[in-house]
């Protein structure tokens, strides 16, 4: 990456410069504000690191000339010790980061990777979607930067330019065929066809014939010659999804297909040929399959060259409002909003449905509403009954309901707190343990 330095303390800026060249970057350095903007005006900078103090022009100022100059620029904002209040003035001012001083250095390693990760598959989706300009029924916006889904797109980003066949394990709703779509979109074979075959939707007698084709008269109702999907990929990517449901006889011959490249119609006596990319995907763990005799070994270790595994959407909150406001500029078909209290909710929900379910969310949630802001009564039972017995919110609640005691007890004994420990059914030690815990403190008047 191109990256800059802004610092006017010269060892700092050294030792930053030697650090980020020995990891592969180019380097440049300014000294003061000024020379930091005219360096963004001249270079093409995707990521800055900002002295929030500077001679000159000021990090926060620096910055908004910057962002102004070029939009997609990132910055991390370095400022003194325990400054946590302009931390939050500089995010809004479109820092990515902040870092304190003294720096750590592994720390602003990871953070510049994942900068990394972005800017490789932003500018990788980008080129997607247009050349997803011809064909804009795809609906491939990919939401998501949580660190677990950075993860997952650094390994998309690597496997798609590879030839190797891919397992997309993950429960349901997390996504795998969109993975899979991108991986296809991403490599070399997006000019081909991506066929799909979902394993568990096929009945295991015409199964053979979907995949590889019959000849006419081959069984009863085979009227015509016909094509497997194995034909149709030719050239693309075959996306065989619940691959686990596939019966053992249908597992041998798609074995023999992959490991010799070769199939026949059936009823035909001619093998064919197909060069395909296979990529499969599986909600059920097929190690477990395997273990019981369910799943050949042999077909699991040629579909599972390379595995990515979908974290669940409880185990990435963070993409959850993005995803919401993605759902909603797709469904609503008026100036809809989320209250803060109705965000919070859905952002605890538990999702056993991960993705899918959330898109159902919002779906319902838009038909049963009129006004332009949803609130936590308009959403859908489940989710509502879900948040009255979550743990963590029962237990907030408790808690906000106990603080509220202690503090009108004490005001009603004029803050003397053996009386109002005596009120409440408590030791005075237990009170004064409690107001600790709460930060309750007399206000002065
Ligand atoms: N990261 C994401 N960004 C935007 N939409 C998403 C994302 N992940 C999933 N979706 C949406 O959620 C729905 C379910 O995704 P998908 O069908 O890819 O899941 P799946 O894991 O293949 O599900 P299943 O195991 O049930 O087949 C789709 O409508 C998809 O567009």
């Amino acid at each position: 990456m191109n990256i800059l330095i802004a610092d006017d303390d010269p060892m700092q800026r050294e030792l930053l410069q030697g650090f980020l060249e020995r990891q592969g970057h180019r380097v440049l350095c300014a000294a003061d504000g000024e020379q930091a903007v005219a360096i963004v005006r001249a270079e093409p900078v995707q990521l800055v690191l900002l002295d929030q103090r500077m001679p000159k022009l000021s990090g926060d100022l620096a910055l908004a000339e910057m962002k102004a100059l070029n939009p997609l620029i990132r910055a991390f904002m370095i400022t003194g010790y325990g400054a946590v209040d302009t931390a939050v003035s500089v995010m809004k001012l479109g820092a990515d980061e902040f870092l304190e001083k003294p720096l750590d250095l592994p720390s602003l390693l990871e953070k510049i990777q994942r900068v990394e990760i972005v800017l490789a598959v932003d500018e990788e989706v980008a080129a997607v979607e247009d050349a997803l300009e011809e064909n804009p029924g795809l609906p491939l916006r990919l939401i998501g930067k949580s660190p677990a889904m950075l993860e997952v797109l650094s390994v998309v980003h690597r496997v798609s330019s590879s030839p190797w066949n891919v397992l997309i394990g993950g429960e349901t709703g997390t996504g795998k065929e969109m993975i899979a779509r991108l991986i296809h979109l991403l490599g070399t074979r997006r000019d081909a066809p991506f066929i799909e075959v979902n394993c568990a939707a096929i009945p295991e007698n015409l199964f053979e014939s979907e995949l590889f084709g019959h000849e006419k008269g081959a069984f009863t109702g085979a009227a015509k010659q016909r094509r497997g999907r194995f034909e149709l990929a030719h050239g693309g990517t075959l996306f065989l999804d619940e691959v686990g449901e596939l019966p053992l006889i249908l597992q041998s011959k798609l074995l023999r297909a992959l490991q010799e490249g070769r199939f026949t119609r059936v009823g035909g006596e001619s093998d064919l040929t197909a060069d395909v990319r296979i990529i499969t995907a599986s909600n059920r763990d097929l190690r477990i399959m395997v273990e019981d005799g369910r799943f050949r070994e042999d077909l699991f270790f040629r579909l599972n060259v390379l595995e990515i595994d979908l974290p669940p959407l409880r185990q990435r909150r963070e993409d959850i409002p993005a995803l919401i406001e993605h759902f909603l500029a797709r469904y609503a078909d008026r100036p809809v909003r989320l209250s803060h209290e109705a965000m919070d909710v859905l952002v605890k929900y538990a999702y056993p449905g991960n993705v899918r379910e959330l898109e159902h969310i919002v779906q319902r949630t838009l038909t049963l509403t009129r006004g332009g802001l949803i609130k936590p009564a308009d959403l859908p039972p489940e989710v509502r009954r879900a948040e009255m017995i979550d743990h963590g919110l029962l237990q907030e609640r408790i808690e906000a309901v106990e603080r509220e005691m202690l503090v009108s007890a004490l005001e009603r004994t004029a803050w003397i707190q053996t009386r109002a420990a005596e009120m409440l059914g408590i030791s005075e030690r237990v009170l004064r343990y409690k107001m600790g815990k709460y930060g309750i403190r007399r206000r002065e008047v």
